[in-house]
């Protein structure tokens, strides 16, 4: 269990995190919220790549804000940072052993067989002995997945961890993911709410370093409830509608003429909370 009480990350004068409050347990929890709402900053110091300004985390009895407790606790957690900065000359074998020498996996046999799992586990085992820069973007983020996965870790700490996948690696990604958050916990940032509907058991919304929502993938949908409509014209008055595949217009707020109602999905929940819809 993970307790996250009253949590500040104040960077110059800027407030990133404004005295958050939540709390983890097993299962896959999906972090969305609009650039700057402060979800890397959260898993930053979750991660305790960060150290907060104000308020506390207790993560499995582990305080990070203490140095021998964070040690511990970085050895029960995996990291997927947003932007890894892997080294291209390394190997993606290398590069996943370098993450678990750092770990302090000292024995060397037992290392390296974690390491062909987690290769594997990410689909990567025969491009092992590619050199990094050789890797395709969804491949890189594939290695960046695999090193997150050594140890078994019980927390899995996730930043758009889809970026760069294609659709089936997305899926792959996604069986993985869901299959690791049956036992653990994992917590992932994202922009992609197909992502949430289809992987996360729950979903908090970030503004401004705040959590606005805290509830399931339908919950958050039915933010948008009344609020999505089909209709055949283009509708007037409003600036946020598309025309389907099959030739209507979807929009999200108030009832155009002789629209029809449609089942709102996460991103119109979203949208909704945001108040990103037009009136
Ligand atoms: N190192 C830093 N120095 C100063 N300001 C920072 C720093 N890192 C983040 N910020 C600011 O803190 C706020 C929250 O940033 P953060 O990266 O946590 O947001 P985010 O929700 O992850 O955004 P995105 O979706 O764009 O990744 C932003 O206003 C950002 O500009």
């Amino acid at each position: 269990m993970i307790q996250i009480s009253d949590l500040t990350k104040v960077y110059g004068g800027r407030r990133a995190l404004d005295g958050l409050d939540l709390t983890l347990g097993t299962g896959v929890t999906g972090l969305l919220g609009p650039n700057g709402a402060g979800k890397t900053t959260l898993l930053r110091c979750l991660a305790t790549t960060l150290a907060p300004t104000g308020g506390t985390i207790d993560a499995y009895g582990l305080d990070p804000a203490d140095p021998v407790q964070r040690t511990a606790l970085r050895r029960r957690l995996g990291y997927l940072p947003q932007d890894p900065g892997f080294y291209p000359h390394f190997t993606a074998f290398d590069l996943v052993d370098y993450v678990a020498i750092l770990k302090e996996m000292t024995d060397r046999a037992r290392r390296h067989a974690d390491v062909r799992r987690v290769l594997a586990e990410v689909d990567l085992t025969d491009q092992a002995r590619t050199k990094v820069r050789r890797l395709s973007g969804g491949m890189r983020q594939r290695l960046a997945l695999a090193q997150a996965l050594l140890g078994t870790p019980d927390l899995l700490i996730l930043d758009e961890p889809t970026v760069g996948l294609d659709p089936e690696q997305r899926m792959t990604f996604r069986t993985l993911v869901s299959r690791l958050g049956e036992s653990r916990t994992v917590l992932l940032s994202t922009h992609q709410t197909e992502d949430v509907a289809a992987l996360c058991e729950r979903v908090v919304v970030l503004r401004d370093g705040r959590a606005v929502f805290d509830g399931t993938p339908g919950e958050l949908a039915a933010e948008a409830a009344g609020r999505v409509w089909l209709s055949d014209e283009p509708p007037t008055g409003s600036k946020v509608f598309w025309r389907t595949a099959d030739g209507r217009y979807r929009t999200l707020g108030d009832r155009p003429p002789s629209a029809d109602a449609a089942t709102p999905g996460v991103e119109d929940g979203y949208l909704t909370l945001l108040g990103q819809a037009a009136a």
